[in-house]
């Protein structure tokens, strides 16, 4: 059955380290959504994201789109069953308005996790240093709301704490076998 496991999360949480993860360890194949962000120096378009200008943006189809600390995302159909022709264990990174939407349209085929961190503080750490968006995203609207689980994903969402990566590591391997989704290769 192809499944779709999706991380959402307040910006430096970890979603795009953990999408990594799975990519590497599990062969779960990653939706690639679109945006209108410039790149960060280590992105490779088409691989991270389809980066998009305003114009090119509003030509695809999308799913669900949202505009995050006034850029613009959207993922697809299309992008979805690509990843599942690749695998049927796919990954996708979601704000946790468009995790909702998928939660919702999707319930027999999803898999929500919340990425979390102890305290706040950490999350600045990760990302002050960020050349594109750095303190921005998190210091939004859309990353003030996304520091904690909205009330709505509360019953939906399975909440992963990231501290420390290697109980990030355990915490998601079970999350993964309780959800019948570990495939070791
Ligand atoms: N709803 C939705 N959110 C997306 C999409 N692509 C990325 N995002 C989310 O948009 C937010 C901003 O992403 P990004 O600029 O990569 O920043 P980051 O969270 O700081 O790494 C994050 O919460 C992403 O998960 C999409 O297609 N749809
Ligand atoms: N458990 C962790 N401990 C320390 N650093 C982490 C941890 N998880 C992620 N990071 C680092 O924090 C930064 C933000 O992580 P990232 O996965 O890009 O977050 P997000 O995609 O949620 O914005 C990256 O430099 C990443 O390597």
């Amino acid at each position: 059955m192809k499944r779709l496991l999706i991380l959402c999360g307040a910006p430096g949480s970890g979603k795009t380290r953990i999408s990594n993860y799975l990519q590497q360890q599990y062969k779960f194949s990653r939706v690639i959504t679109h945006t209108t962000r410039p790149a960060r120096p280590a992105e490779v378009a088409g691989q991270d994201y389809y980066f998009e200008s305003e114009l090119s943006f509003k030509k695809h189809h999308y799913f669900e789109r949202v505009v995050y600390d006034q850029y613009h995302y959207g993922s697809s159909r299309a992008g979805l069953e690509q990843a599942w022709n690749k695998s049927d264990n796919a990954v996708i990174v979601l704000d946790t308005k468009g995790a909702l939407t998928y939660c919702q349209q999707l319930p027999e085929q999803t898999i929500c996790c919340y990425i979390t961190v102890s305290t706040p503080q950490i999350l600045l750490q990760r990302v002050e240093h960020r050349e594109v968006t750095g303190k921005k995203h998190l210091q939004s609207q859309e990353g003030q709301r996304d520091l904690q689980i909205p009330v709505e994903l509360k019953d939906k969402c399975q909440v992963l704490i990231n501290d420390e990566w290697q109980q990030t590591v355990k915490n998601l391997e079970r999350v993964l076998k309780r959800n019948g989704l570990l495939s070791e290769v």
